[in-house]
């Protein structure tokens, strides 16, 4: 096992970027999330460090060993693209057993073949697909089988690119849970690529955000999600994407949402009369306030009322439901706060909810991120620290965002 370092490295195709002066620190046994939208370089990343491209510039070592010069097959790592390659005339069980006959890695008692295999494909649930020859096999299966091949052999370090990406929603959660569980068993240093943030959630020990090639950020599950470093990290996380106002500060108050909006300009910002920021409400933070009932008067005349609760620090936004869809368990809700304005929140506390409802929603304060202003299709950093998030015991990142 062994650590993985990628210090400055570069890779340009042709005039196309692929990764840009890219640096990540993996540690030994670390189950490290590369995330980012399709292009922002994920693969890339995971081909410089198994040799499969050519860096143009910077460096990879692998359990401290530089490995400039070293071809893929000598550099110990193991790598599962998305595209499942499998032995068409062997069956499972031969596909599975051929990377420990292949001396690569040692060699392997008839015994100790077997043991690696059941605990893999235990893991997987393909243990009643053994008999069975590829072309036998769904696309999830097959998957599965493709990914098996890559953790039955011992390896420094585990390269797998969106390994879950043909299973149907409910087996890729079951797969999330079984993949956390073998990493934190065999405690191996994996990179693992997913353009899915729920994914990225619930099995990083840390997760880095990519973008157009370049790192964005870096942090465990619950640093990038209570503290974005800017608004593309919060829209990349979360589901449906976190909500943004402009705002403008105003007598010690950001101001959004038409001049209903009014939110003490959070301590530690070096906002002042006129500055313009920007508001971001993640939807699930947006919960419904139940058993009231909401006066109406102040929406009618097209405004917004946000409060200060005396005692908790809870924001309330009142507005009327504009579109109700049920997701399940939850209800997406987009809420008209007047003006043109607008709010996305989803609920889940079973409120029958119709379109055209008054609805007041509450929101914690340190739950409201604050970014600077910026064009509407800019993604600008964060202002201070607002979103303090001490995460409530027992509610993971994980899980909280998984339903
Ligand atoms: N062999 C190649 N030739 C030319 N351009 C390439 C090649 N491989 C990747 N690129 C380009 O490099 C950029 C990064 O690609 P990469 O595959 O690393 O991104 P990614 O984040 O893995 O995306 P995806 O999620 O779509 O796989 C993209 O713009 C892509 O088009």
């Amino acid at each position: 096992m062994a650590g993985v370092t990628v210090t400055g490295v570069t890779k340009a195709y042709g005039k196309k970027r692929g990764v840009v002066d890219l640096s990540l620190d993996v540690a030994d046994g670390e189950f490290f999330v590369v995330l980012g939208p399709s292009g922002a370089g994920k693969t890339t990343t995971l081909k410089a460090v198994a040799g499969l491209v050519e860096i143009d510039g910077g460096s990879v070592s692998i359990g401290g060993r530089d490995m400039a010069g070293v071809q893929p097959y000598h550099r110990r790592v193991a790598m599962a693209f998305e595209s499942y390659a499998l032995y068409p005339q062997r069956t499972v069980s031969e596909n599975l057993a051929s990377p420990l006959r292949s001396g690569r890695t040692g060699t392997y008692s008839a015994g100790e073949q077997q043991t690696r295999i059941e605990a893999v494909t235990t893991t997987l649930g393909i243990n009643h697909l053994l008999e069975r020859f590829p072309r036998e096999l769904s696309n999830g299966q097959r998957q599965r089988v493709a990914l098996g091949r890559v953790l039955v052999r011992p390896a420094d370090a585990y390269l797998l690119d969106e390994p879950l990406s043909h299973l149907d929603a409910k087996l890729r959660a079951a797969m999330r849970a079984e993949l956390k569980q073998l990493g934190s068993m065999s405690n191996t240093t994996s990179l693992y690529v997913t353009h899915d943030y729920q994914e990225a959630l619930a099995l990083g020990d840390r997760i880095a955000v990519l973008r157009e090639g370049r790192l964005v950020q870096v942090g465990t599950p619950e640093e990038v999600w209570h503290h974005p470093v800017d608004s593309f990290v919060a829209k990349a996380l979360g589901q449906p994407e976190i909500n943004l106002l402009e705002a403008v500060v105003d007598d010690g108050d950001l101001v959004a949402a038409g001049g209903g909006v009014r939110l003490p300009v959070p301590r530690g910002l070096d906002l002042r009369a006129g500055d313009r920021a920007r508001l971001g409400l993640r939807p699930r933070d947006l919960t419904l306030v139940p058993g009231e009932d909401v006066a109406g008067e102040s929406l009618d005349r097209g405004q917004l009322v946000l409060q200060e609760s005396a005692d908790v620090e809870v924001l309330q936004v009142e507005g009327r439901v504009r579109l109700a869809e049920r997701l399940g368990r939850a209800v997406e809700l987009e809420v008209d706060l007047g003006g043109g304005h607008h709010l996305i929140a989803v609920d889940e506390s079973e409120a029958p909810l119709a379109e055209g409802d008054a609805v007041r929603l509450a929101i914690p304060r340190r739950r409201v991120h604050v970014f600077a202003a910026g064009a509407p299709d800019e993604d600008t950093p964060a202002l201070g620290t607002t979103a303090v998030g001490a995460v409530p015991a027992g509610a993971g990142i994980g899980k909280e965002e998984q339903r």
